[in-house]
């Protein structure tokens, strides 16, 4: 959504321009934007503003409103990733009329006019008052920003104080309403945002510096394959599958590419829509892997999630591939010094090939529990860990009691690794997918049936689910790249010619 303006600068919480100040935390929307952005929005509930910007009571309205956007919006947002603050311009003046439409849909009768709901439910939707089985609901009686919050704080049955929202509430001081993802096993259905946020990161990093040379080259195109059947999030999947179609034209064999090239890709890359999660990412902040302070967690906790959600999907016969491709991507493309030297050299360790995907997972949980040891170390000495996510031996007893074989004063931990394998499987597997399969399911379901029936995507029962076409890829990629590319071209015709037929519609 950054082409259409919204929720430039730190993902959610940027102004799109239109009526409002810069640096406003509620979100501008328009007629164009209003359905592509609350599709795609991972919040679990949204608020829209219908104002208008000539209206007196609307200008004196807003600081308040502002006051609680800020709270769910934006870098500094006390509680990311919980409730999108909206507003819509009735009045605004270039799309004046296209406007007056998107408010006649939810039926605007006075000016400020607040509706409440998840924000799927608003997208090719309309509301009437008294409208019965909706979702959506009319905010009364929230003239203040305390009101407002009041109201919300009812409807998500915070009125108990420890857990209700407040005005007073800063970025990071409320401890208490971090994730302790170290307890909690829900939190993993909001990693799956993470791992999405993580893998436009990386590519966003690769292209920035300059890392694709013919000697990475074939790297990245293996971890794209294994991206392209198995990442556990569909539009990244998608997105792989088209970078990979491009990536030939992109990236030509034997391209050492300059730094006036490298740009001129980046722009082409980001303005031929090959984001590889789409549009919508990155949204410019972490949920599972938010760190109590700002300098701890986020990217590298978004690409272990990543590595260990990749583990659990491979089949048996592709974890050796899939071992070396985690490696060397490692290796090459993740560019803190100490930590790919140090995987490395756990990775070279392994001198028995994986059958299993059994093997490969708990080799990875194993690793990552070594670095992790290391870690809690250095941490203590240095006092830079993150206070709320001390480093641990994983899983915890609270996440998975069977891991542990019970053995009284053991100093070690006796895994029961047939259990830890389960416990990974429903985690990174099932677990993670749990939320986004609702939202993000629906809303291409939405699509689908805007588009008519698109020949390629039967998978959208299943976010974990490999699309057919990902799934031949799979079976493919032991062959050449060509062949693969060849087959990923022909689908992305297809696409293109669907995504042509509905533009025009529009
Ligand atoms: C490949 C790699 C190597 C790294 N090497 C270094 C290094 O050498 N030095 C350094 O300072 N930092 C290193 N880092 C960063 C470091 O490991 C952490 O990612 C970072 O400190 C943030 O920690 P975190 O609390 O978010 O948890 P992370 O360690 O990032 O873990 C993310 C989440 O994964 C889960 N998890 C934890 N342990 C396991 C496990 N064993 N198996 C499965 N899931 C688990 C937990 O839910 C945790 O919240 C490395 C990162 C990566 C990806």
């Amino acid at each position: 959504l950054r082409s259409l303006g919204v929720r430039e600068g730190a993902g959610a919480g940027a102004s799109a321009g239109g009526a409002a100040g810069s640096g406003d935390a509620a979100i501008d929307l328009n007629t164009t934007n209003f359905d592509a952005f609350l599709k795609a929005s991972p919040e679990s509930f949204a608020v829209v503003e219908f104002f208008a910007h000539w209206c007196p009571a609307c200008r004196n309205y807003k600081p308040q409103y502002e006051k609680v956007a800020k709270l769910f919006n934006g870098p500094d947002a006390a509680h990311p990733g919980i409730i999108v603050m909206t507003r819509v311009d009735c009045a605004e003046k270039e799309t004046s009329q296209m406007n007056m439409d998107l408010c006649s849909r939810f039926s605007v009768s006075h000016y400020p006019f607040l509706l409440w709901g998840p924000p799927t439910k608003f997208v090719s939707a309309q509301w009437k008052p008294k409208q019965e089985n909706s979702e959506i609901e009319l905010i009364e009686e929230a003239r203040t920003a305390e009101r407002l919050l009041k109201w919300i704080n009812k409807k998500m049955g915070r009125q108990v104080s420890c857990l209700s929202f407040s005005l007073d509430d800063k970025k990071y001081e409320n401890e208490s309403m971090l994730p302790k993802n170290a307890s909690d096993p829900e939190q993993i259905v909001r990693a799956i945002y993470d791992v999405e946020e993580a893998t436009a990161h990386a590519l966003q990093i690769i292209l920035e510096h300059k890392m694709i040379k013919p000697e990475t080259r074939d790297t990245l195109i293996r971890f794209l394959q294994i991206l392209v059947a198995h990442h556990p999030s569909k539009r990244c999947r998608r997105g792989s599958a088209d970078l990979l179609i491009n990536f030939d034209d992109h990236w030509p064999t034997n391209l050492s590419l300059s730094s006036q090239e490298s740009s001129r890709l980046l722009e082409s890359v980001t303005a031929d829509n090959h984001q590889i999660c789409g549009k919508e990412v990155p949204r410019g902040y972490w949920m599972f892997c938010r760190g109590s302070r700002s300098e701890t967690r986020g990217f590298s906790c978004g690409l272990w999630v990543l590595m260990h959600s990749l583990t659990v999907r491979v089949g048996d016969g592709e974890s050796q591939m899939t071992f070396t491709s985690i490696c060397d991507f490692i290796h090459n493309f993740f560019i803190c010094e100490e930590c790919r030297k140090h995987f490395y050299e756990m990775c070279s360790s392994v001198s028995v090939p994986f059958k299993s995907t059994r093997d490969l997972a708990l080799w990875l949980w194993s690793t990552h529990n070594k670095v992790n040891d290391r870690l809690m170390k250095e941490e203590k000495e240095l006092g830079t860990g993150d206070p709320s996510f001390p480093k641990a031996v994983w899983p915890p007893k609270q996440l998975c009691p069977s891991c542990y074989r019970a053995a009284a004063g053991a100093v070690q931990v006796d895994w029961d690794e047939d259990e830890v394998f389960q416990f990974l499987v429903n985690y990174y597997g099932k677990m993670l997918v749990s939320s986004y399969k609702d939202s993000y399911m629906e809303s291409l379901l939405q699509e689908k049936k805007q588009l008519g029936s698109i020949s390629d995507e039967s998978s959208a029962s299943s976010a974990a689910t490999v699309p057919i076409g990902a799934a031949l890829g799979v079976a493919v990629a032991s062959c050449t790249f060509g062949a693969l590319a060849c087959f990923w071209r022909t689908q992305q015709k297809n696409r293109k010619y669907y995504h042509l037929r509905s533009l025009k519609k529009i």
